[in-house]
Formats: structure tokens, C-alpha cells, sequence
């Protein structure tokens, strides 16, 4: 018993009785109304606006896909080829961010694997996220291990399907030799029954009852010879070829799902793709296929030649949604994430007018349906309307850019707290040369380098393409051009992110930097 679950003494007692707002653990536990402050009372007091909100996060997978039908039927007609015991081509996915290509793909892997087992082709599909398995060594491991799980189950239903077969070989022998002891008996029709129906090793490759538990021997020893790989430490080469052993112990059709496939290769190149690839030339019982997924269309530029078109046997693009794609889109998911009557008309509209501005992005749609109904939720009303969209809409922009600020180098944040201290000041049309000023301040009151002008002039090109400062450049007549920078996030809170770095946040009076610059 922890101490404090252990009874309080007398004294101690009659002290928390006295304690004003303090319920002792009993009252508590009795469920005394007045033990609770009503803390969660108001929130639940009003309807309920969600019906099952899950519906509306990225990890649900949809059983229907509006809009995505020509995809995932020609990805269809290339994997057939895998239940007909043949090797699909590759196929290479390419769509921006949302467009559904991950959700199609693992719809159509899901109807892959159910099919084969209705008809008991073997098949198997493997997925891998690169943005998060992002070198050859993980890759590899990952699937090796994946695969020798699976090998596992297999020889384990084998196993079973050997012992029952041992089991009918033995009840069909006891049944022959007790037949010729009491041919008289009552029981000798049926025995004599047994004994003389087909032997159950006739239609089975065994001639022999020894050749079975010779066989379920030499499973075990395959079972225990199978040896997991590592997270690290092995050289890639012995991974590789556990990994080939794995794939290869069975005949079966394997499609491996390559998502983000351009993160893998910009992180560790195309080795393992091209090992992947060539897979097929050497392996005996079974066959590799591989889908690729990637939003980024150029990434085959960086590829060898031989992987790059191997791997492009077959390209299927993903366009962006328009609005009126994403409207269908929400509708099916609102019907079952929303009770009824918790939107009004123009709320889906606009969520889909939004994020088809952003690039028909899907998930970003459906990310301003959930932050919508939060908020409304939230504000204790029952229905969602217009405004909470657009309060969405802020809140999810506000959340972006405290994300890349909270994740931009040293560097960087100092350039735009000086950008921030400029603004905060009054300074209209701020140049380079007033930022690499107070720039060069900050980093000598935090003992950090300095870069040259020209390194802050990229960095600040950086911010601008973040979409966190806008920098433009105006013309100065015979002075030449200048660019003029302005910041394009909320001041407050962008300066609030920066504080919370401890670096940044050791800046004690910022203002007697922005002081000297009028001085200067
Ligand atoms: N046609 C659709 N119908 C229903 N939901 C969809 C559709 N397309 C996309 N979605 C949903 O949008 C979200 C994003 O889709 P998905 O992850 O498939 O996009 P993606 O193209 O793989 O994006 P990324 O490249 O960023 O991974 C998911 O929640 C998915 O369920």
C-alpha cells in the first residue's frame, strides 16, 4: 500500500475534516455530490456536437474513397497480377500532400491480402513509412523481421496441419490392428469402417509416418534458425541477405509499400532501391514487387538510371481535390463523425473552399472540420457555423507557424527576432542592413557566431519562403534596389515561440539594441 492510501491517524483526520474544500478520499469515494467542484460539469452539460470524432483524424482509414476510383482501379489491374501467382509491375505514386494517395494504396493492399487468402494464393503486402524507417539498415531490418514473423505463423499452421495429419495416421492404425483383434465385436463394423477408408497419408506427399515427424523436425529447425535482426549493428550486407532468406523461404507474390519513398532517398540514396529491384533476378520461390509513394515529383531525377526505371514500370498521379471533390469528401465523413443537425449548410463549403485554396489538400479539409467542431464544442454551442470555421482556419495557420518557428536553427530564430524587435518598434520597410545590425547585437549578447550580411541576406530568403516574413524587393532609383522586409506571422506570439528558446530567452533588455540603430 502506497503511503498514501494508508489511513490518516486521528489528528490528522480531524485536520482535513476542517480543511475548507477538502473531501476526505471516503466522501470521494462514496460519490458525495458535493465532493465535486463541477470542474467538468459545464463541459458536459451541453449536447454533444461529435458523434464518433476518430472518423475525422488521419489515422482513420475511410472504407469509401470519393474521387479516387480511376486510381485505385488501375492500381488494381496492375497488382492482379499477384493473385494470379505472377509478378506485378512497380508502380510509382505521385500526388501533392492530402490527395489521398497513402489511403488508396493501403485500400487497395487490404482487398490485395483478403483476396488472396479467399483464394488461397499467397500473397503478402508489407508497408513502410521513410519518413520515419529513413536508411537502407532500417528498411531492411524492418522487413526482414516482418517477414520472419510471417514465416513463423506459417510453419506454426503447418505444424498443426502435420499433427492432425499424425493424429488420423495413428487413429487409422489403432483402428486396422483392433479390427483383426475382435473381428466379432459390436463395435468391429465401424472400426473395420476405419480401417479400411483411404489411409490419410494417401493424397499427401508422405509415404510414411516417419517421413511426417521428419518433416515437422526439420520445420522446428527452420523455426529456430530464423534470426531477428537488430535495430543496429549488424553490417547491411548480412541484413540483406536475412532479409532475402526471409522473403524467399515461401513462394509467394510480395508487394512492398514504399510511403514517402523520395524522404528514404534524399536521406541515404537509392541503395536500397536498387538492391530492391534486382531482387527478382535471384530469388527462386518468391517475387518482389514495389510501390512507391511520393509528393515530391521530381525526386527520380536523383535516381540511378537502371532503378529509375525499373521502379517507374507504371506511374499513377493523384490530382489535387477541387472544392467540390472536398465538399464530397466531407460530407461522407461528417455523416458519421457529427450527430445530426451539429453543422449548419454553409460549413462544409467553406472548409472545402479553404483547403482547395491551400492545394486540394484532403487532410487539410478535414483537420478544419475537427478544429471547427472542437471549437464549437468548446464554446458550448450545438451547432458549427461559419465562424468556427474560420477560427479553424487561424488556429491551424497559428499552429503551423509555431511549429516551423519553435524548429528553425539558432540562426535563423535571431534573424527574425531581429525582423520581430524592428516591427515592434515602429520600423516600417525594414532593410538587410538594419536586421545584420541588431542581428549582430543579439549575437554577441548570447556568445553565438556571426555570420557575414550575406549569410543573413539567404537566411532571411529562407523565412520568406517559410511564408514567416515577406521580403520584396523595391527599387531605390539611382541608389540601386533594396529589399524591403516585413513580417507576415502574428507578432506576439511568433516573439512568445522565439522567448521560449533558452538561448534566446537569456536576451535580458532587448531595447537599448533597437535604441542604437537610431543612434547609429
Ligand atoms: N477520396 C478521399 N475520401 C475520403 N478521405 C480521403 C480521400 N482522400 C484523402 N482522404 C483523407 O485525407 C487524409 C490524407 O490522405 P492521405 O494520407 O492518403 O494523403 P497522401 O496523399 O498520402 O498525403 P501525404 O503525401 O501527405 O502522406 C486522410 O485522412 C485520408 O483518409
Amino acid at each position: 500500500m502506497s503511503d498514501d492510501d494508508s489511513e490518516p491517524t486521528g489528528s490528522e483526520q480531524a485536520d482535513i475534516d476542517e480543511t475548507p474544500g477538502f473531501s476526505s478520499i471516503d466522501e470521494t469515494e462514496l460519490g458525495d455530490e458535493e465532493s465535486s467542484q463541477g470542474l467538468f460539469d459545464d463541459l458536459l452539460s451541453g449536447e454533444p456536437i461529435f458523434e464518433n470524432k476518430e472518423v475525422l483524424r488521419p489515422s482513420y482509414t475511410p472504407h469509401e474513397l470519393p474521387h479516387r476510383s480511376d486510381q485505385i482501379n488501375k492500381m488494381a489491374t496492375i497488382l492482379v497480377a499477384a493473385l494470379r501467382g505472377e509478378t506485378p509491375s512497380n508502380i510509382l505514386i505521385y500526388g501533392k500532400t492530402g490527395t489521398g494517395k497513402t489511403a488508396s494504396a493501403k485500400f487497395v493492399s487490404k482487398e490485395l491480402e483478403s483476396t488472396s487468402q479467399k483464394y488461397s494464393v499467397p500473397c503478402d503486402v508489407e508497408y513502410i513509412n521513410c519518413e520515419v524507417t529513413d536508411t537502407q539498415y532500417r528498411v531492411l531490418a524492418q522487413l526482414a523481421n516482418k517477414f520472419i514473423e510471417k514465416n513463423k505463423a506459417r510453419i506454426d499452421d503447418r505444424i498443426d496441419d502435420l499433427e492432425d495429419l499424425l493424429e488420423a495416421v495413428d487413429a487409422h492404425e489403432t483402428a486396422a490392428s483392433d479390427a483383426t483383434v475382435d473381428s466379432e465385436s459390436d463395435a468391429a463394423a465401424d472400426v473395420a469402417a476405419e480401417s479400411t477408408s483411404a489411409h490419410p497419408l494417401e493424397s499427401t506427399p508422405f509415404s510414411a509416418r516417419s517421413e511426417v515427424t521428419a518433416r515437422i523436425e526439420s520445420l522446428e529447425e527452420d523455426k529456430d534458425s530464423f534470426e531477428e535482426v537488430p535495430m543496429t549493428g549488424w553490417p547491411t550486407d548480412r541484413v540483406y541477405s536475412v532479409f532475402f532468406d526471409a522473403v524467399d523461404y515461401d513462394e509467394r507474390v510480395v508487394v512492398i509499400m514504399l510511403d514517402e519513398i523520395d524522404k528514404l532517398v534524399e536521406k541515404s540514396g537509392d541503395d536500397t532501391l536498387y538492391n530492391l529491384s534486382r531482387m527478382n533476378s535471384e530469388l527462386e520461390n518468391s517475387r518482389v514487387s514495389i510501390i512507391g509513394i511520393s509528393n515530391d515529383l521530381k525526386f527520380t531525377d536523383f535516381l540511378d538510371p537502371r532503378v529509375k526505371s525499373s521502379l517507374g514500370e507504371e506511374e499513377i498521379v493523384f490530382p489535387p481535390y477541387d472544392a467540390n471533390q472536398l465538399r464530397d469528401i466531407l460530407k461522407h465523413r461528417s455523416e458519421v463523425a457529427f450527430k445530426e443537425r451539429a453543422l449548419s449548410d454553409d460549413v462544409i463549403p467553406l472548409c472545402a473552399a479553404f483547403a482547395a485554396q491551400e492545394h486540394g489538400d484532403a487532410r487539410r479539409a478535414l483537420d478544419l472540420l475537427r478544429t471547427a467542431g472542437e471549437l464549437a464544442e468548446r464554446s458550448q454551442t450545438e451547432t458549427i457555423v461559419e465562424e468556427h470555421v474560420r477560427q479553424a482556419q487561424d488556429k491551424i495557420e497559428l499552429d503551423r507557424v509555431v511549429e516551423v518557428v519553435r524548429t528553425l536553427p539558432t540562426q535563423s530564430k535571431l534573424v527574425l527576432f531581429a525582423i520581430i524587435l524592428l516591427e515592434k518598434n515602429g520600423v516600417h520597410s525594414i532593410n538587410t542592413g538594419e536586421v545584420f545590425n541588431i542581428y549582430k547585437r543579439l549575437c554577441e549578447e548570447i556568445d553565438a557566431d556571426v555570420l557575414t550580411q550575406r549569410r543573413v541576406t539567404d537566411l532571411i530568403s529562407e523565412l520568406d519562403m517559410l511564408g514567416i516574413v515577406n521580403a520584396v524587393v523595391v527599387s531605390k532609383g539611382r541608389y540601386g534596389r533594396t529589399k524591403e522586409i516585413s513580417l507576415s506571422v502574428p507578432l506576439e506570439e511568433t516573439e512568445a515561440v522565439l522567448l521560449s528558446d533558452s538561448r534566446l530567452s537569456s536576451i535580458d533588455d532587448v531595447q537599448p539594441f533597437v535604441q542604437a540603430r537610431f543612434e547609429n
